[in-house]
């Protein structure tokens, strides 16, 4: 051995010993894990049947779109299968139990997901038309499926959702940081999210596992739904730990709503900046009074704290 070969024998012991004492971070165990790549190209696959025509190059009409669909619907069971199998396997290995049945478990989970489209579609539609009706600046539907972060964003977490909600462990968590590094936004697929959901701009919103958001709630970059402290794993998964949003509640650019126990009132209007940790009713606006750093929060005058707001800070509450 030259001294070459023998610094590389080296290098490699230390390698091999930093494995033997962090075990933790070692993924050993002969399994394939799903590789990153191919859940985001699944991903396109399966958004490219929930929006036919907007992301393949080939056109499509009223003959070619069944045999586009039955290609596509063949390759994403193809695709799920695997990656699910592996999902399946990594959880097994971290229960000590044996994967032998995974296959099966995986098939079956490829098929739901495959027949939850038209409602995962179904859902999207409402979507996409609430954004056609909540932004001045969007003029047609292609527009907001083509370039809207928000849109791609609500549509991955709905399919990353359906998975997590039938225990599919690993990959929900995969997609949504996949779209996470293709939108900003960062939605754990835990979050229930209801209809007619929008997220204008987007960049830097973060909607927690147990947050729940009802109908026609519209979030402004920079929104955080978070918990309101770190709780250990075990405690942390027994208990809401996000709030809750009601129906037709708009909450403005890098507004802070945190706690499990905090419920935003259905039609309340949260103004940028505000940092809230505590319940309001329906219908109350609160806006930052930035001069003093003071929030006000009226219950049901809305004009009224507008109005002040105005005064006190020559601007708008919110930004959009
Ligand atoms: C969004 C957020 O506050 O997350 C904090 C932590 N990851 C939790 O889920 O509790």
């Amino acid at each position: 051995m030259n001294d070459h070969e023998r610094r590389l024998a080296s290098v490699v012991e230390g390698v091999l010993e930093s494995y033997r004492d962090h075990g933790n971070i070692n993924h050993i165990d002969g399994n394939n894990l799903p590789a990153r790549s191919e859940v985001s190209e699944l991903l396109d696959d399966v958004l490219s049947i929930v929006f036919p025509g907007y992301f393949n190059y080939e056109p499509l009409d009223d003959l070619t779109v069944r045999y586009f669909v039955g290609a596509r619907c063949a390759r994403i069971l193809r695709r799920l299968e695997q990656v699910v199998t592996r999902s399946l396997a990594v959880d097994c290995s971290h229960a000590g139990r044996p994967a032998d049945e995974t296959g099966e478990a995986a098939h079956e989970h490829a098929l739901d997901l495959l027949q939850a489209i038209p409602s995962i579609r179904a859902a999207l539609a409402a979507d996409v038309q609430a954004a056609l009706a909540g932004d001045p600046a969007a003029c047609s539907d292609a527009e907001i499926i083509m370039s809207y972060p928000g849109v791609t964003a609500i549509a991955g977490h709905r399919i990353a959702h359906h998975l997590y909600c039938r225990r599919v462990p690993l990959l929900p968590r995969m997609i949504a940081e996949i779209l996470h590094s293709r939108t900003g936004i960062d939605i754990h697929p835990g979050a229930t999210i209801g209809r007619s959901f929008f997220i204008d701009h987007g960049t830097g919103v973060v909607i927690g596992e147990t947050s729940i958001i009802g109908n026609r709630v519209k979030l402004y970059q920079g929104v955080t739904l978070g918990a309101l402290s770190v709780k250990s794993r075990e405690a942390g998964r027994r208990v809401q730990r996000h709030p809750t949003i009601e129906d037709d509640v708009t909450v403005y650019a890098g507004a802070t709503i945190l706690g499990g126990d905090t419920v935003i009132g259905r039609g309340s209007t949260i103004g940028g900046n505000v940092w809230l940790t505590r319940s309001v009713p329906p219908g109350t606006t609160v806006v930052l009074d930035t001069p003093s750093l003071r929030f006000f929060a009226l219950n049901g005058d809305k004009n009224g704290i507008e109005k002040h707001a105005l005064e006190k800070n020559g601007d708008k509450p919110g930004t959009s």
